[in-house]
């Protein structure tokens, strides 16, 4: 489905990816993990077309979309929920998700659209009127993935979805994911939540220093306490359920 090929790109003459190679398959949940500033938004930034590679290839289903502009990304089937969520704060809630649904396509459909969006976000239905400032963090975070639903998506990018969140409210945020790619959703997933994120993936990438150091099943990442420990700290090291380092595998399950 999508797959980047030996990504640059820097900002100014500083070079931040380094030949950055990943692909989402369809209906996966693909996450891209890394220490700060290792280039996880920058690569996102790269597939929405809101920054353009210095060199390599971003394809979907072998279509070249490097070079094109966002919105032609999101008329590909391409649409990212920014980190921060981003919601007009002065708009109603509805507003906000029919802004959502900006092409022809999706505008005609955006009845049906709502109705499967309050399905997976059935807190927005009741909230439709309230200005999306007044809304919570958690229920902004839903808002900004219900508008990215509105334009029915294909592969759905998620920059740190649950920044901020209390964990309960984080563990809410990732269970709606979960569900959306359980019915079929392609996600590609950028979180420093990393035991949590990679316990729900099929598959995972370490970035570091703007290159992929690491790719695999989660269970096997999640096993490698040395990695781990290197990428993420040591607070990461033990198993958020048992608190026991991860040297066995949890369990996994949606394993490809
Ligand atoms: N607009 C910009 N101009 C200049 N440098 C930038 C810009 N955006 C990001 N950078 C730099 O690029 C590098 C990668 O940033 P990026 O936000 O992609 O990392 P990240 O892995 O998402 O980090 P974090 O987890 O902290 O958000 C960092 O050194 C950052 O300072």
């Amino acid at each position: 489905m999508l797959s980047l090929a030996d990504i640059h790109f820097g900002y100014g003459d500083q070079p931040v990816l380094r030949g950055v190679n990943l692909e989402v398959q369809a209906g996966e949940m693909v996450v891209l993990v890394g220490s700060n500033g290792a280039g996880k938004t920058t690569t996102l930034r790269v597939i929405s077309g809101l920054v353009k590679p210095w060199k390599g290839m971003v394809t979907l289903d072998g279509d070249r979309l490097d070079g094109q502009p966002p919105h032609r990304i999101v008329e590909a089937g391409v649409v990212q929920v920014p980190e921060g969520r981003h919601v007009f704060p002065k708009m109603s809630v509805l507003d906000n998700l029919l802004l959502g649904a900006s092409r022809p396509e999706a505008w005609r459909q955006r009845r049906e659209t709502l109705d499967e969006v309050f399905e997976v976000l059935p807190l927005l239905r009741g909230r439709l009127r309230q200005m999306a400032g007044t809304l919570s963090g958690g229920e902004q975070q839903m808002l900004a993935i219900g508008r990215a639903l509105m334009a029915k998506p294909a592969l759905l990018l998620l920059d740190e979805p649950t920044l901020g969140l209390a964990p309960l409210v984080a563990s809410e945020i990732l269970e709606v994911i979960g569900r959306l790619n359980s019915g079929g959703l392609a996600v590609l997933l950028v979180s420093q939540q990393v035991t949590e994120v990679l316990r729900r993936a099929h598959r995972a990438y370490v970035l570091s220093g703007g290159t992929v150091v690491r790719h695999g099943a989660p269970a096997e990442l999640l096993s490698d306490a040395s990695l781990i420990e290197a990428y993420f700290g040591r607070a990461h090291g033990s198993s958020a359920l048992t608190g026991k380092p991860c040297r066995q595998a949890p369990h996994v399950p949606h394993q490809a």
